[in-house]
């Protein structure tokens, strides 16, 4: 037998683990189950004496520096690193910064988490070794929302992420840190990560573009999970060349993501972004508008982009998909239950799929059992949800809202039969204030996730979409959401430089 730290538990231990599953066994039971456990915990000795699988760390690093001060106007950046990648490449000259629930190997990693500070990764994502081989330069990690479970940018722990177009106001989430380095004009781009719109909420309170990929796109491998199905990693740029170039780079299958489904080669981006859209057809979801908690000079301004889009020659009409007011209500139990057994009961990584599992990450990620009272505000209240309903309701209505999502899925390929793409306001509004310090449960709560109706919905479809900055309410960047056909993104692309070149968006105003 090798030798092994682990040991046969005792015949007390058993008796508690056997309580637990609702056994009751005799001591004599008890007895025999206890030493036919030999050989399995033997294995398990073999298991736990052999090195792990893990991808090698290519390029060399230092752990980099916590930015203070005037180094940090916006509290976006967590670490400052510089990380050289090949002396060639695609992304060569390319300063590239880093969401903060990716790995990087040897550079501290929180994920806007308490209860995660401390960590540091032992390997690098794929989409880290991607950016790198291709000659990108890693510049340091930015701040996200706690765990990443917010569309606003107050709950992270290092502290609340200012828009670098207003200080104390929201810069979105929970990819605010990497929003606010890009607007600011401190990197051309940055990777973020959308499981309820978390790359194109920031992306559109900040005046940038943001790309949810099709789902499985670009490897989520290495990355902290909230939820397999809803998980995507993505390009947040200030241009839509830069986010059609960093797309090439990530994109494709690693072997070790069950997200990947799809073994097509990746298209070269860049190529399917000219051309113009003279004859492409666009349908504007009705709606996509007119939310309660819309704000009027916010969709004034993407009905304007939408004739904009009109007047480069594109087809837009206005379309009903009355099942798309319903999206977010489909999206929350796949969310709330998702999230609370993988992400938080399953340590991140659950079970029952084959791929990448970050050890290091799911041993320092139980420290949250211990120490649930720091969990966000916006955290607590989804794994009341979430717990209550798996617990209570044997999780039915997670297995239901998945079966919903296929009906969710065809009302939008129905539509996209006709049409090339979809149109609508990313957000219902502008950037808000961040609330201040001390705000009640209740306003932190709503500010996480009264900006989700239009986006969230396009996590659970697996739709590519992406936010393009479109005007300015009151001084503050408006998104225009176009989303597309699976593994679309060049048409996605295509319309975005159209846009782009079109007109300065920080030209087009309303009040
Ligand atoms: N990670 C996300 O996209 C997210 C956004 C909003 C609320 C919860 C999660």
């Amino acid at each position: 037998m090798p030798l092994g730290t682990l040991r046969l538990p005792t015949t007390d231990e058993l008796r508690k683990v056997a309580g637990e599953l609702g056994m009751t066994m005799s001591d004599d039971e008890l007895a025999q189950h206890r030493a036919c456990l030999e050989g399995g915990i033997a294995a398990y000795n073999i298991v736990d004496q052999m090195t792990d699988e893990l991808p090698e760390v290519k390029w060399p690093r230092t752990p980099g520096r916590r930015p203070a001060g005037a180094d940090n106007p916006y509290n976006a950046w967590y670490v400052k690193s510089t990380i050289e990648g090949a002396p060639t490449g695609k992304l060569r000259g390319k300063k590239v910064a880093v969401k903060d629930n990716i790995c990087v190997a040897g550079v501290p990693m929180m994920n806007g988490a308490s209860t995660l500070e401390g960590y540091v990764p032992d390997l690098d994502a794929t989409v880290v070794t991607r950016i790198l081989d291709a000659g990108g330069t890693i510049v340091g990690k930015t701040v996200c929302e706690y765990f990443c479970f917010s569309g606003g940018s107050h709950t992270s722990a290092p502290a609340p992420v200012h828009n670098p177009h207003r200080m104390g106001y929201s810069a979105g989430g929970s990819s605010s840190g990497s929003g606010a380095v890009v607007a600011a004009g401190e990197v051309p781009m940055a990777l973020g990560g959308d499981q309820g719109g978390s790359i194109r909420m920031p992306s559109s309170f900040c005046g940038i573009y943001g790309m949810k990929p099709t789902h499985g796109l670009v490897p989520y491998s290495g990355i902290m999970p909230i939820e397999l199905t809803l998980d995507h990693t993505g390009p947040m740029t200030a241009t839509v060349e830069d986010n059609a170039l960093l797309l090439e780079v990530l994109a494709g299958p690693d072997g070790l993501d069950p997200r990947q489904y799809s073994t097509a080669p990746v298209p070269a981006y860049r190529d399917q972004m000219g051309g113009g859209i003279k004859g492409m057809r666009i349908a504007l979801v009705k709606e996509g508008f007119g939310h309660p908690q819309s704000q009027e000079a916010n969709d004034v301004l993407v009905r304007e982009a939408a004739d904009r889009l009109r007047g480069l020659g594109a087809v837009v009409e206005e379309v009903s998909i009355p099942l798309h007011a319903l999206g977010a209500a489909i999206w929350l139990p796949v969310a709330a239950e998702g999230a609370t057994v993988q992400m938080m009961h399953g340590n991140g990584f659950g079970f029952n799929w084959q791929g990448l599992y970050v050890n290091s990450l799911l041993d320092a990620h139980s420290a949250w059992r211990g120490r649930a009272d720091e969990l966000s505000e916006t955290l607590k209240n989804t794994m009341l949800l979430g717990h209550y309903m798996v617990t209570r309701h044997r999780g039915h209505y997670y297995a239901k809202a998945q079966n919903l999502v296929r009906r969710l899925r065809k009302a939008y390929d129905d539509v996209l039969a006709q049409y090339d793409l979809l149109a609508m306001p990313t957000l219902p509004m502008a950037a808000t204030k961040l609330p201040a310090p001390g705000a009640s449960t209740t306003e932190i709560i709503q500010k996480a996730f009264e900006v989700l109706p239009n986006t969230a919905p396009f996590d659970c479809t697996h739709h590519p979409s992406m936010s393009i900055p479109c005007g300015l309410a009151d001084g503050l960047p408006v998104g225009l959401m176009l989303t597309g056909k699976m593994y679309d993104e060049g048409r996605i692309y295509r319309a975005a430089a159209a846009f782009e070149s079109g007109v300065d968006w920080k030209s087009l105003t309303a009040s």
